[in-house]
C-alpha cells in the first residue's frame, strides 16, 4: 500500500553481519544505560542522607529527590525496547532513535541515543520517499529483551516516487505490530508513528486541538504519544501536569500501562468519575436522568439553589433568643445577604460575614431590652397592658439580661456606656448560644457541595424553586433519595457548586498552626533536655552541642514531612489543582457541563480533544464539534483528521459501512490498512436459543484466536443473563464494573466496550442495542468496530436493516 521508499536491491551487507552490528550496538547502549542508573540511584541515595534543617533546604532536597525519583524511574523502564530505529542522513550522519535519549561517554562525543521526541529524531516518522528529509535509510530493530531479533529497511534513494493514497512509514514493522495479538492492555506505538500520526503528536502546547476520527484511526495512541511528548518538551509540565480523561474506568485500565511505559509518572488518567477527589462515582442511571444534568442551564439552576440558602425568606423570621422574642423582617435579611456576598463572595465563606452582621443586630437588640421594659410601662399607663403583666414582662426581660436572681431595676443600664457593656457581652455569648446558632444555620448552613446536591435532589419543592427551566416531568427524573450512590453525571454538578459554595479553611489553618505550635514546643523540650544533659555531664561550655546550632524551629521543620507524592498523585487529591494541559478521549461523550469542569482545571485552555463524533452514545454527548466545543472555546479551536484504520481490517469495516452511513450519509469510513480477513459471519436464531447459542459461539470464537482475546458486546439490560449463560460455556469469561480485560473472553456492554480492540468480536443482539437508546446505532457502530480479526453477529430476533448486507452464513 505504500509508495514504497525502499529499494532493498541497493549493494548491502549480509543480514548476519547487519544484525551482529546492530547487536554489538545495542551493548554497548545498554551498558551505558546500567551506568546512568547506578550514578543517579547514588546521587538519589546521598540526597536522601542529606539534612538541612531550614525550611527552604527541606523543599530544595524534596524537590531534587523527586527529579532524581522521576528519572530513575524513567530509566528503567526504557530498559525494554530500549532502540528501535536507526536513521542513516545523506550528509553520513547515523542516528539511534529510542524511547529516551542516552548520551555520548564525553561532554563532546554525540549522543548514543536520540529520544523518539526530539527534533532530530523526527524524521523517522516522516520521511516519505518523495520528501525524504534528508534521510537515506531509515531502519527498524525489533528487539526482544536485549537480543536484536530482525531489521526492517528502507531505502531512500528515488525522489521521483510518486506517493500513492496511504502513507506508510515503515510498512513492514508497522505491519509486524499490527499482527501482534491483543492482550487485554494497549501498548505504545513509539517505533512505528505514522506520519499524520507524529503530526498531530508535535503540535504546539497552546490552544485547543481537535483530533477527529473513525474507530481504530489511532486517536487514543496519538493522544497519549501526545502526553508523553508534551511532557518532555515542555519542562513545566512535569510541575503542573497532564489530565488525560477517558469514557470509563474500563478503558482507564486498558491504557494505563503506556504513559508509565514510555517513563511518564505526571499523568492523571481519570474517568469523569473519577475528577472529584474523594469520590469515586461509578453508579448507573437512566440515560435521560444524565442528559438533563449534563445540560449547562444546570450551573444556573446550582447558584439559584445556593442562593436559596442564603437568608432567602418570603416572611419575616421569627426567634427566641436570650428568651426575648425577635423578629427579623425580610428588608434586613435581604441586606444583610447582599452584604454578605459583596464582592462574589462564595457562600461558606460569606457565612461568617452573615454571621457577624446577625449577631451584631441581636445584641444591639438585646443590649435594649431594658429600654422596652420603659416602653411597656407607658403601655400600662395608656391602659394597654395590665401592671401583673408588666411585672412579669420586667422579671422576664431582667433575667433574661441579668440571670434569673435579678431583682432590681438597673438604673445605669439606660446609659450608654452600660448600653455598650451589655452589648458587647451579648456579641461575646452570641456565638455560644445554641439558639443563636440555630438560626444562623437555618439562615445560612455551612454547607458541602454533596449536601446542597442531596437537599435540592430529595426536596422536589426547592428543585421546582431552582430549576423552573426544567418540565415538571424532567424535575421528577432528577429526583433521588439522600444518601443514593453519586452517579458520573453528578461530579461536574458537585464541582460546579464547591465553586459556588467555597471552602472556608479557617479551621483547618488554625489547627495547623496549633500543630506547628505542638511541634515547636516538642522540639524545644528536646533541646532543653539536651541542654540539661550538657549540664550534667558535666561537658565544658566551649564544647559544641547540636543544641547549640539548631532552634526549635529548625528542629520542628525537620520532622515535617516532605510530600514525595509524584504530581499525578498530588493533582488527583486536589480539587483545585490547575494542570498545564488537558487530553480528552472519546470527547464526543462529554456532556456540556463536564467540559465546563475541565475548562476550570485548565484555565488557559490548552486542550486536545480527540474523538468521533459518530461514536457518540450518550445522549448529553456531542454530535458536531462546533456546538461542543463553541460555548468553551469560541472558535479557537483546530481541526486535524486521523485517516487511516489500524485496528479493523477493511472486509470487518465494511460490514458497518451501512450502519455508518444511517448515522450521517456524510461520514466516511477511514481506510483500512489491512486488507484479507475473512468476512463477518452472522446468524440468526430464536430468542429461546439465543443465550445458549451464543456460549456455544463465543467457545468457538476464542478457540480460534487462541491465546488473543474474545469480546462478547450485548446489550445492557441483557448483560447479567447472556454473562451467565456464557459462563456456563467459558467459566472463566468475565464481566462486570470490575471486568478483566486481561482474560480470554470477556462479555461487556457498549459503554465499556468504547476505546477498547479485542481479536475476535461477537456483537450479541444488535436490535437489542438498537432499541435500548436514542443513540442506538452509534452503539452498533461502536459494538461492531473493535474487532481486529474476526466479526460475527448473532441475532434472536430479525436482523436490522442495517445489516441486512452481512451474509447470513455461521457454521
Ligand atoms: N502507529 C501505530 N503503530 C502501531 N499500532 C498502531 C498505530 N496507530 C494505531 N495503532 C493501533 O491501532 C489500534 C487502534 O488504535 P486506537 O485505539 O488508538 O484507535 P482509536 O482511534 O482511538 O479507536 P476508537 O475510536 O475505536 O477508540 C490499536 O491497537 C493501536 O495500538
Amino acid at each position: 500500500m505504500t509508495s514504497s521508499t525502499s529499494s532493498s536491491s541497493l549493494e548491502k551487507p549480509p543480514r548476519s553481519t547487519e544484525l551482529a552490528r546492530e547487536q554489538a550496538y545495542m551493548d554497548v547502549l545498554h551498558d551505558a544505560l546500567g551506568a546512568l542508573r547506578e550514578e543517579i540511584r547514588s546521587e538519589l541515595r546521598t540526597v536522601l542522607r542529606e539534612s538541612s534543617g531550614t525550611a527552604q533546604g527541606q523543599v530544595e532536597r524534596g524537590a531534587a529527590a523527586e527529579r532524581l525519583a522521576r528519572k530513575l524511574f524513567t530509566l528503567e523502564t526504557a530498559e525494554n525496547g530500549l532502540c528501535f530505529g536507526r536513521l542513516d542522513r545523506t550528509d553520513d550522519e547515523r542516528l539511534y532513535i529510542g524511547r529516551i535519549g542516552v548520551p555520548g561517554a564525553g561532554p563532546d562525543d554525540d549522543p548514543l541515543l536520540i529520544d523518539w521526541r526530539a527534533p532530530a529524531a523526527r524524521p523517522f516518522y516522516t520521511a516519505t520517499a518523495a520528501a525524504p528529509q534528508g534521510v537515506r535509510l531509515r531502519r527498524h530493530l525489533h528487539t526482544r529483551d536485549r537480543r536484536v531479533l530482525r531489521v526492517d529497511d528502507e531505502l531512500f534513494g528515488d525522489t521521483s516516487a510518486a506517493p500513492d493514497d496511504v502513507q506508510l512509514s515503515g510498512e513492514a514493522a508497522l505491519l509486524a505490530a499490527l499482527q501482534h495479538g491483543k492482550t487485554g492492555r494497549m501498548h505504545d506505538a513509539v517505533a512505528t508513528l505514522q506520519t499524520e500520526q507524529d503530526k498531530i503528536i508535535r503540535s504546539p502546547l497552546a490552544g485547543v486541538m481537535v483530533v477527529q476520527g473513525s474507530p481504530g484511526t489511532g486517536k487514543t495512541v496519538v493522544a497519549l504519544h501526545r502526553a508523553a511528548y508534551l511532557l518532555y518538551s515542555h519542562e513545566r509540565l512535569q510541575r503542573s501536569g497532564v489530565l488525560v480523561v477517558g469514557p470509563n474506568s474500563v478503558f482507564l485500565e486498558y491504557i494505563s500501562q503506556v504513559l508509565p511505559g514510555l517513563g511518564e509518572t505526571s499523568v492523571l488518567l481519570s474517568s469523569v468519575g473519577g475528577l472529584y477527589p474523594g469520590l469515586s462515582a461509578s453508579a448507573e442511571e437512566p440515560a435521560a436522568s444524565a442528559e438533563i444534568k449534563g445540560r449547562l442551564v444546570m450551573a444556573d439552576v446550582l447558584d439559584r439553589a445556593v442562593r436559596a440558602r442564603q437568608a432567602a425568606v418570603t416572611a419575616p423570621v421569627d426567634a427566641l433568643i436570650g428568651g426575648e422574642h425577635i423578629r427579623l423582617s425580610q428588608d434586613f435579611l435581604a441586606d444583610a445577604a447582599a452584604r454578605a456576598t459583596e464582592d462574589g463572595r462564595q457562600h461558606n465563606l460569606a457565612r461568617p460575614v452573615f454571621r457577624d452582621i446577625l449577631f451584631e443586630e441581636l445584641a444591639d437588640r438585646l443590649a435594649r431590652v431594658i429600654g422596652d421594659i420603659e416602653t411597656r410601662f407607658e403601655e400600662v399607663l395608656a391602659g394597654e397592658m395590665d401592671v401583673e403583666a408588666l411585672d412579669r414582662a420586667v422579671q422576664e426581660d431582667l433575667a433574661s439580661v441579668f440571670g434569673q436572681d435579678a431583682k432590681v431595676y438597673d438604673f445605669r443600664a439606660r446609659l450608654p456606656a452600660e448600653f455598650a457593656d451589655r452589648k458587647a457581652n451579648w456579641l461575646h455569648a452570641l456565638p455560644r448560644d445554641p439558639a443563636a446558632r440555630r438560626l444562623l444555620d437555618s439562615l445560612w448552613p455551612l454547607l458541602s457541595p454533596e449536601q446542597l446536591l442531596e437537599d435540592l435532589y430529595a426536596d422536589p419543592a426547592r428543585l421546582a424553586a431552582a430549576a423552573p427551566e426544567l418540565g415538571k416531568e424532567e424535575r421528577a427524573l432528577l429526583v433521588r433519595e439522600r444518601g443514593a450512590p453519586w452517579t458520573a453525571s453528578d461530579v461536574p454538578l458537585l464541582d460546579e457548586a464547591a465553586e459556588l459554595l467555597g471552602y472556608d479553611d479557617r479551621a483547618e489553618t488554625e489547627q495547623q498552626a496549633a500543630r506547628r505550635a505542638a511541634e515547636r514546643d516538642y522540639a524545644q523540650g528536646v533541646l532543653d533536655i539536651a541542654r540539661g544533659s550538657r549540664d550534667a555531664d558535666g561537658t565544658s561550655d566551649e564544647q559544641l552541642h547540636a543544641a547549640d546550632l539548631v532552634t526549635a524551629d529548625q528542629l520542628a521543620g525537620w520532622h515535617t514531612q516532605t510530600d514525595l507524592r509524584t504530581v499525578a498523585e498530588r493533582a488527583a487529591a486536589d480539587r483545585s489543582w490547575v494542570f498545564g494541559h488537558v487530553i480528552v478521549d472519546e470527547a464526543q461523550e462529554l456532556s456540556p457541563m463536564t467540559w465546563r469542569l475541565l475548562v476550570r482545571r485548565c484555565p488557559t485552555r490548552s486542550f486536545t480533544v480527540v474523538g468521533d463524533a459518530a461514536q457518540s452514545s450518550d445522549a448529553a454527548g456531542a454530535t458536531s464539534w462546533r456546538e461542543a466545543l463553541e460555548p468553551f472555546f469560541g472558535t479557537r479551536w483546530r481541526l486535524s483528521q486521523l485517516t487511516v484504520n489500524y485496528r479493523t481490517p477493511g472486509e470487518i469495516m465494511e460490514a458497518s459501512s451501512q450502519v455508518l452511513k444511517a448515522i450521517s450519509p456524510e461520514l466516511l469510513p477511514a481506510r483500512a490498512v489491512r486488507h484479507g480477513a475473512e468476512p463477518p459471519r452472522c446468524e440468526g436464531t430464536t430468542p429461546e436459543e439465543f443465550p445458549a447459542r451464543l456460549a456455544e459461539v463465543a467457545a468457538c470464537a476464542a478457540r480460534r484466536v487462541a491465546g488473543g482475546r474474545t469480546a462478547v458486546v450485548a446489550p445492557t439490560a441483557d448483560l447479567e443473563r447472556l454473562a451467565a449463560a456464557v459462563a456456563t460455556r467459558i467459566p472463566d469469561v468475565s464481566w462486570g464494573a470490575n471486568v478483566d480485560l486481561e482474560r480470554d473472553v470477556v462479555v461487556l456492554d457498549v459503554r465499556q466496550a468504547k476505546g477498547l480492540e479485542f481479536d475476535s468480536v461477537i456483537v450479541a443482539d444488535p436490535q437489542g442495542m438498537l432499541d435500548s437508546s436514542a443513540r442506538g446505532l452509534s452503539d452498533l457502530y461502536v459494538a461492531l468496530t473493535r474487532a481486529g480479526r474476526f466479526l460475527q453477529v448473532l441475532h434472536p430476533g430479525p436482523l436490522p436493516d442495517v445489516l441486512s448486507h452481512l451474509a447470513q452464513d455461521f457454521s
